[in-house]
């Protein structure tokens, strides 16, 4: 290859190789820098020294030597390596810690040196493998997927140019350049579901089935298309079902159930940050319609169904009361809706047969916030306990607890997220009417 008439310096667009040392990437690192020289490029080899085995020192110092040598031929390359702190957390896979580790490091190195691409040396039996763990683990066609060729994620576009080539093509390439590589010797731990699959399942699929490889790749990149697919009915289905932040459970149940677990999918994703278990998205398909309101646990975050809404809220959030409210007088002469000065809702009032309290009794209440150790009767012949209880036991969400008491006197009337204490109620046949507080944004 020609050299570039004007080489490259510190000012030149930069590209960045994550390189471990080993086969792959010392041959991308290699066929890279020679593309560069070309180009006018300069490359930056990133390397992370995970801290878990004594011998990653001396990969470090190979690749030392490795860039320094090409650097005096005259390739533009140079090294940036760092070397992660801490430990795998007790009962987390080193495999995951190690990666994320590695992942954010070479982010930072990248940004570091004014690389905004990052080339990975992973090639088609990595991804081949890749497909056959994502089905060993039950896998949709998001985890079918497998490795993307190119994606962009924290500012970098990582790109997988060799996605498509055998291993068998660069190992030509390495021979053929005389190049010196690594070999970890955690490759070869049977502990680890890609070692295993390596060494024992692959060589015996390639064997029975010799197109294996070319057609597990082959099927990753249909399972790509069909994420995208997927990824874009379920924008066109949450424009039509999403209120704010919140679902439409009406529009989310009008569509055929498959297309319902899509839409909620991507909709979990969207605010969890992360993947609904399949389990929570059937229950979600089966439980969604009705009425009442309810909730359904999802990891760290809690679903509830109110008012024909599907809402996502951080588990444990939710505000409990406005407490620097202060008491007001309250008068609600009929039916409707009710803005009381400095709650953030209104209170609705409607006529009902049962559980109401009679309308003489709202003429001059007083409203104010909880102040602690108030005792609320659900049924006639129960027993008054304290609000916290009595919400535990009635499965009250946080956010629906919000808004003020009603008193008559001493007398409690009503509750938000309860409703009228039984001690209250009008006898029946009488005209009674229930009260709801609905919070800004709930409804
Ligand atoms: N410690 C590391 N530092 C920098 N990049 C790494 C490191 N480990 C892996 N990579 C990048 O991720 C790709 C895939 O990693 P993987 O663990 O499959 O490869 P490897 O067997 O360690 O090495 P190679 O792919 O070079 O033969 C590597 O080709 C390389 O681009």
């Amino acid at each position: 290859m020609a050299a570039s008439p004007t080489p490259p310096n510190a000012d030149s667009p930069c590209v960045a190789v994550a390189t471990s040392g080993g086969r792959d990437s010392t041959a991308l690192l290699h066929a890279t820098a020679h593309a560069a020289q070309v180009q006018g490029l300069r490359v930056v080899a990133l390397h992370v020294h995970h801290g878990l085995q004594t011998v990653a020192d001396a990969w470090v110092e190979n690749l030392q030597a490795q860039c320094r040598e090409w650097a005096s031929q005259g390739l533009p390359v140079e090294l940036r390596w760092c070397r992660l702190e801490g430990r795998p957390a007790r009962g987390e896979s080193v495999e995951a810690w190690a990666r994320n580790g590695r992942y954010a490091a070479l982010a930072r190195m990248a940004g570091e040196a004014g690389a905004h691409i990052v080339l990975l040396a992973h090639h088609r039996r990595d991804q081949a493998e890749t497909f056959v763990l994502q089905a060993l683990r039950g896998g949709g066609a998001a985890g079918l997927a497998s490795m993307p060729r190119e994606a962009w994620r924290d500012g970098i576009c990582w790109v997988r140019p060799w996605l498509q080539l055998s291993r068998e093509a660069i190992e030509a390439y390495v021979d053929a350049h005389g190049l010196v590589f690594v070999e970890d010797p955690s490759n070869e731990d049977h502990g680890f579901a890609r070692n295993r699959l390596r060494h024992q399942v692959m060589p015996a699929l390639s064997a029975a089935f010799p197109e294996a490889e070319q057609s597990l790749a082959a099927a990753a990149r249909q399972a790509q298309q069909a994420r995208e697919c997927l990824a874009a009915l379920a924008d066109i289905d949450l424009q039509r079902a999403v209120q704010d932040d919140k679902l439409r459970i009406g529009d989310v149940t009008a569509l055929p159930p498959a297309r319902q677990v899509n839409l909620l999918r991507h909709w979990l994703w969207q605010r969890c940050g992360r993947g609904a278990s399949e389990t929570l998205l059937q229950r979600l398909v089966r439980e969604l319609p009705g009425e009442p309101p309810a909730s359904w646990p999802a990891g760290e975050h809690v679903l509830h169904r109110y008012r024909g809404l599907l809402r996502c809220e951080a588990a444990g959030q939710g505000t409990e009361m406005a407490a620097d409210a202060s008491p007001c007088a309250v008068s609600l002469p009929e039916p409707g809706r009710y803005r009381l000065e400095g709650w953030p809702g209104w209170l609705e009032v409607t006529p009902v047969s049962g559980r109401g309290v009679s309308p003489r009794q709202l003429q001059n209440c007083l409203a104010q916030p909880r102040q602690g150790g108030e005792q609320f009767q659900l049924k006639p012949r129960g027993i008054p306990r304290s609000l916290k209880k009595q919400y535990q036991a009635e499965g009250v969400p946080a956010w629906r607890r919000s808004g003020p008491l009603l008193w008559l006197g001493s007398d409690l009337l009503f509750v938000p997220g309860l409703g009228i204490d039984a001690r209250q109620w009008a006898p029946n046949g009488e005209v009674q009417w229930a009260l709801e507080w609905v919070a800004d944004g709930a409804g």
